[in-house]
């Protein structure tokens, strides 16, 4: 097994408060691996680490055996992780196919109006990759309607759309069953199940505990910070540590 991603000893510090505390792991390529872990635990802190959209305390994020730490979002993206947001950032104002084409362009920081650094030829890339993102996550009949008319449930496909618009060998969901029904669950963990099975690598943070348990090949269990699981989600089902973590939370 490869690894894509390797945390080292990260940890970061809110005034005295450690919201990620010194966690190690690794994530390989082909994975669909899994962060849970009760409110408060430090998933999203720990995202924004790995995508830089956080400096760590302390510690390393290796991506592809280098070192990442310390920079910027959009090196980051340019080096193929991409991902969407707990909440939505879909721009309300514009098309779908310019939220997934503009807005892919502008998370690697490329102006898709601008002719240098070969932004015209990427802008070009990613343009007609949009498209069969849009086919893929069923929005093709809705490329012209305005981001704001669509349906909670399609807008959050436009941002895992965006997402892959930027060809990322790991793709990072955050939180992407908030707010979608029993069915539309279902439907989304064929989806990502899909995207793995095609070879891409992803990362899920998720609340929904039967999305996590039934698509996820690995899970790490963060509580107060720390990783206190990290194991096929068989044995995190019965690990006392984690039953411990959410029945003590306010999960
Ligand atoms: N920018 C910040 N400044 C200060 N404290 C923060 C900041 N971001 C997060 N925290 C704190 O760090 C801890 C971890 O928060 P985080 O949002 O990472 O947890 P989470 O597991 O994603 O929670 P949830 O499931 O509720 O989204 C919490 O106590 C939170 O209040």
């Amino acid at each position: 097994m490869t690894a894509i991603l390797e945390l080292d000893a990260l940890t970061r510090l809110f005034g005295g408060l450690k919201a990620v505390d010194n966690v190690t792991t690794t994530v390989n390529k082909g994975e669909l691996f899994g962060l849970i872990g009760p409110n408060g635990a430090g998933k999203t802190t720990l995202f924004n680490l790995i995508s830089g959209f956080t400096p760590p305390t302390s510690g390393d994020v290796r991506f592809n055996g280098e070192s990442i730490t310390g920079m910027s979002v959009h090196q980051i993206a340019r080096k193929g992780m991409s991902r969407t947001f707990q909440n939505l950032r879909v721009f309300p104002n514009m098309t779908v196919f310019d939220n997934i084409s503009v807005g892919a362009l502008g998370m690697i920081g490329v102006d898709p109006f601008s002719a240098i650094f070969g932004g015209r030829a990427k802008a070009k890339e990613i343009s007609e990759r949009s498209w069969e993102m849009l086919e893929k996550v069923g929005l093709i009949d809705h490329a012209d309607d305005l981001a704001a008319n669509l349906s909670y449930g399609k807008r959050k496909y436009l941002e895992i759309a965006r997402a892959l618009a930027m060809q990322p060998e790991l793709l990072i969901l955050d939180e992407p069953a908030a707010g979608m029904n029993d069915a539309e669950t279902a439907e989304l963990a064929r989806f990502i199940t899909g995207i793995n099975d095609d070879g891409l690598t992803v990362m899920l943070v998720e609340h929904d505990m039967t999305l996590v348990m039934g698509i996820c090949e690995r899970l790490v269990v963060l509580a107060s910070g720390k990783k206190i699981a990290d194991d096929v989600p068989a044995k995190v089902r019965q690990d006392a540590a984690v039953l411990e973590a959410y029945l003590g939370g306010d999960d």
